[in-house]
């Protein structure tokens, strides 16, 4: 597998503060990586790194299977990116301004503004200046000026930002037609898992500036993220059967009485006959699934900010 992005040790400091810390992420070519986290987790930060507008304070990053320098400007040809609000000519209509980046990046291709608008559903606001447009319609020409060279490498900072649900949707399915169709691999960051959970391959959740999971949904959802939740009164002794008769490490005791049991190391049969052997008093034993929300939760110490 092509590796299109790799951080090594990525760090930032700003003044006293570190933004982001030793983060190692790995995006495959071909993929759309959701990155995701609370606000303030530091995705932008990574963000204008791997486009290079900021500078690492530490570690590095390999882009296209090359160590981005300062003046790596060719890596940018074959990027198209939308961190925070995209900025345009005010006085220009949105065509002249997607005409006046084909040619700053030398890119000369005919139909790709007409394309590019298109796809966009801008269209009929071609001759509007931008002055005049509303937010939505400004997020819509950022990605227009993202895709308008049609690059390997999309990076997108939460490109939903001002949009209604239909217009949301309509992203959604436009990113998944840009990553098959015309083969982009596309990182975007986002604070609605809901967003990305339909969208991603891969996830990498951000929390306080530190990568604090990376995985794959295909892996997520193999993993199963089913649990069991056991109700008894002997949480210590049913701990011990989980450790010790059945090996089991992946469990959480949720208070003096609740027990939740991640269920890929044991059926949930052989871990109601352990506990049933071993004498503990069960009041309680059902199976749920856990949301991308609360697993979101749970690996980022709960203390997201995320909501739909
Ligand atoms: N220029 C700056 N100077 C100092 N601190 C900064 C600067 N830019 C960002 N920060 C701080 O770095 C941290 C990470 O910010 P960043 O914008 O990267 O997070 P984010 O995950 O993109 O958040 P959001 O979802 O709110 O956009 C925040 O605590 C922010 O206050």
């Amino acid at each position: 597998m092509q590796t299109i992005l790799t951080t090594n040790h990525l760090t930032k400091q700003i003044g006293t503060e570190t933004i982001v810390s030793d983060l190692n992420m790995h995006i495959a070519k071909g993929e759309i990586y959701g990155f995701l986290g609370p606000n303030g987790a530091g995705k932008t930060t990574v963000m204008k790194m791997i486009t290079n507008q900021w500078k690492p304070t530490s570690g590095d990053i390999v882009l296209f299977g090359e160590k981005l320098l300062p003046d790596s400007y060719s890596f940018l040809k074959r990027m198209g990116s939308m961190i925070e609000f995209p900025v345009f000519y005010n006085e220009l209509t949105a065509e002249e301004n997607l005409k006046l980046h084909c040619e700053y990046m030398g890119y000369y291709s005919p139909d790709s503004v007409e394309k590019a608008m298109s796809l966009l559903s801008l269209s009929d606001n071609r001759g509007k200046k931008v002055k005049e447009f509303s937010l939505g319609m400004k997020q819509r020409l950022g990605i227009a000026r993202a895709v308008l060279t049609k690059p390997e490498f999309l990076v997108l900072d939460e490109p939903t930002n001002g949009l209604d649900p239909a217009g949301m949707k309509q992203f959604r399915d436009l990113f998944r037609m840009l990553c098959k169709e015309y083969e982009m691999t596309i990182l975007i960051s986002s604070h609605l898992l809901s967003e990305i959970e339909s969208l991603a391959h891969t996830i990498g959740i951000i929390h306080k500036g530190r990568l604090v999971k990376e995985i794959s949904m295909k892996e997520l959802t193999d993993k199963g993220l089913e649990y069991l939740e056991i109700k008894t009164s002997e949480i210590t002794r049913a701990t011990y059967v989980f450790t010790e008769c059945l090996n089991i490490s992946n469990f959480k005791v949720l208070n003096n009485n609740l027990i939740r049991v991640y269920t890929k190391e044991a059926t949930s049969r052989e871990i109601m006959k352990a506990l049933t052997e071993n004498q503990i008093e069960i009041q309680g034993f059902h199976s749920q699934t856990e949301s991308l929300e609360e697993y979101f939760l749970k690996v980022t110490g709960g203390e997201s900010e995320c909501g739909n």
